[in-house]
């Protein structure tokens, strides 16, 4: 098949763990395993582990995150992803860590969750040097965006690798007459994106229903990170069937591009 350059990579599968780490927190027993979640999600086909510790320390501990550093050196082929607020917490886990990857994030410290991307060009100026300091220790850079197309040269003139497109909007619209506009949105987002020679990553609330269809309607995405959606099936199917299943979806979202 001859099929553009950008779409040639199969979308990556990064679980996040946030909430393995949330259920453990509420006894003092060490149960469930962050660690073991992750080895059996890596286990069973997973190309990469993601993590948003919070400074609050709700999910995702401190010591999470070096033991699951720990665990990826096992997993040499696959890659271990940070998330988090620059001005924050993070960088002092980029420096110890260094995973494969840092999704910079816009959180404030008691946010309920993520519900935004960065600000362009307003954030491109306090951005920017972090962004070199990551690249710098080796650290690839995506940062976390709204799909808004006129966002993506900044956010690569800031210096990033990727963007991480917010999928909230998305998955709302899912099952509703907004689907197709919204996945347009996203698409338009993307190409505008890989027209500056940014990677595409996307997360947030993409689950087994709206995940292939997704894949096959944004161009070049290389990462989906899924954590919420994906633990909660886990708690259901088990993990390593709860894996199959989300590669299952990104494989029949590949295998329909272009013939949507
Ligand atoms: C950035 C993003 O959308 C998610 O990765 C984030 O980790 C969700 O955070 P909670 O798991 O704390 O809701
Ligand atoms: N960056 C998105 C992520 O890591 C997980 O988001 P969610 O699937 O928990 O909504």
């Amino acid at each position: 098949m001859n099929m553009p350059q950008h779409i040639l990579h199969r979308t990556a599968l990064s679980v996040n763990v946030n909430k393995v780490a949330l259920v453990r927190n509420t006894r003092h027993l060490g149960i469930p395993s962050v660690t073991r979640a992750a080895e059996l999600c890596l286990q069973a086909g997973a190309q990469g582990i993601t993590v948003h510790p919070r400074p609050d320390e709700r999910h995702i501990r401190r010591q999470d995150v070096f033991e699951l550093a720990a665990l990826m050196k096992d997993w040499p082929d696959r890659e271990y992803n940070i998330e988090g607020n620059p001005s924050q917490n993070l960088m002092d886990f980029i420096r110890q860590v260094r995973p494969h990857q840092a999704t910079f994030v816009p959180d404030s410290e008691d946010q309920f969750t993520s519900d935004h991307g960065w600000s362009f060009p307003q954030d491109a100026e306090r951005l920017a040097p972090l962004i070199a300091e990551c690249k710098a220790l080796g650290v690839r850079v995506s940062l976390f965006m709204d799909p808004i197309p006129e966002h993506m040269a900044a956010a690569k003139a800031a210096g990033a690798d990727r963007v991480e497109l917010y999928t909230e909007p998305y998955a709302a619209a899912w099952g509703t007459p907004q689907h197709a506009a919204e996945l347009q949105r996203y698409a338009a987002a993307a190409q505008a994106a890989l027209d500056v020679g940014l990677g595409v990553n996307a997360g947030h609330d993409l689950n087994r229903d709206n995940l292939a269809a997704f894949v096959r309607g944004v161009p070049g995405v290389l990462e989906v990170s899924i954590g919420h959606a994906l633990i909660a099936d886990a708690l259901e199917l088990g993990y390593a069937a709860t894996v199959q299943a989300y590669l299952d979806c990104i494989a029949a979202g590949f295998a329909s591009i272009g013939n949507s």
